[in-house]
């Protein structure tokens, strides 16, 4: 094969995910996801605009975060009604007032971003196109992360999206995460440092079975638990913390 210098658009595209939706029905799915309320949104990652056409077609009002230059300019000249905010969506400052999120996230960066996102405090909903794997782990729960913020959301998977619907081609299959706020916390917002630290002690403390980790832990023998702290739901994670503590 023919030695190909790289060019910078190519190294963009590899650096920054650029993995662009190319399936029309993925994208009406995802913006359909939102809440039909329209309320602002911030586009994370809007690269060449598929999403974020359709958002302004759904008549909503559009925040577009974008880190390529080249795709920022684009974003501007294509939707002067948009604002394009040219950074990098780890730093991006979300607004004061009630959005919601929507993104084709770069696969290489969905944790950090999803971590980000669960620290913030105005948005109402994310719906997030991530890998497969990430948006089923999320949703199935039972692991520590979704543990320590079950009491202020709700993660649901909302279906596997075809390696086929993007250009380039991943080399795996995304997934639609939806994260919701809960209308009512399950625990109390000035409780969350305190509730995680509770979580993380019964993640990784001694004892077989979660009725022995807990009494070690708390110094509380609490009936009827499951065996194991990933089979606890968030209403029990937060009926135990608040029984124990
Ligand atoms: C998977 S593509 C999605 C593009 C477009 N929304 C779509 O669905 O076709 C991810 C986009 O995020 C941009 N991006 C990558 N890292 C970023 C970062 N840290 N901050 C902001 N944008 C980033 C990429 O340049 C790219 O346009």
């Amino acid at each position: 094969m023919p030695y190909r210098r790289r060019s910078a658009r190519d190294r963009a595209r590899r650096e920054l995910g650029q993995n662009f939706l190319v399936d029309r029905g993925v994208v009406r799915r995802l913006v359909d996801l939102l809440d039909p309320v329209p309320r602002p949104v911030v586009e994370l990652g809007a690269g060449s605009g598929a999403i974020t056409r359709e958002l302004v077609g759904s008549g909503r009002r559009v925040t577009a975060v974008e880190l390529d230059p080249h795709w920022a300019s684009s974003l501007r000249a294509t939707f002067p009604e948009v604002r394009v905010i040219r950074c990098d969506m780890l730093d991006f400052r979300f607004p004061a007032a009630e959005h919601a999120v929507i993104g084709n996230l770069p696969f290489g960066i969905t944790t950090s971003v999803t971590r980000r996102l669960l620290t913030e405090k105005t948005w109402s909903e994310a719906v997030l196109l991530v890998q497969w794997d990430v948006a089923r782990k999320r949703a199935e729960g039972g692991n520590q992360l979704n543990a320590q913020w079950s009491p202020w959301y709700e993660f649901q998977s909302c279906g596997r999206i075809p390696a086929r619907s993007f250009r380039p081609t991943p080399a795996v299959d995304g997934g639609i995460l939806k994260l919701r706020r809960r209308s009512r916390p399950l625990v109390p917002l000035d409780e969350q440092r305190r509730y995680q630290r509770f979580v993380e002690a019964v993640f990784t403390g001694r004892g077989r079975g979660l009725t022995e980790i807990v009494r070690n832990v708390t110094g509380y023998r609490v009936r009827n638990l499951p065996a194991l702290p990933r089979d606890l739901s968030a209403e029990g994670w937060a009926r135990l913390y608040t029984g124990t503590t």
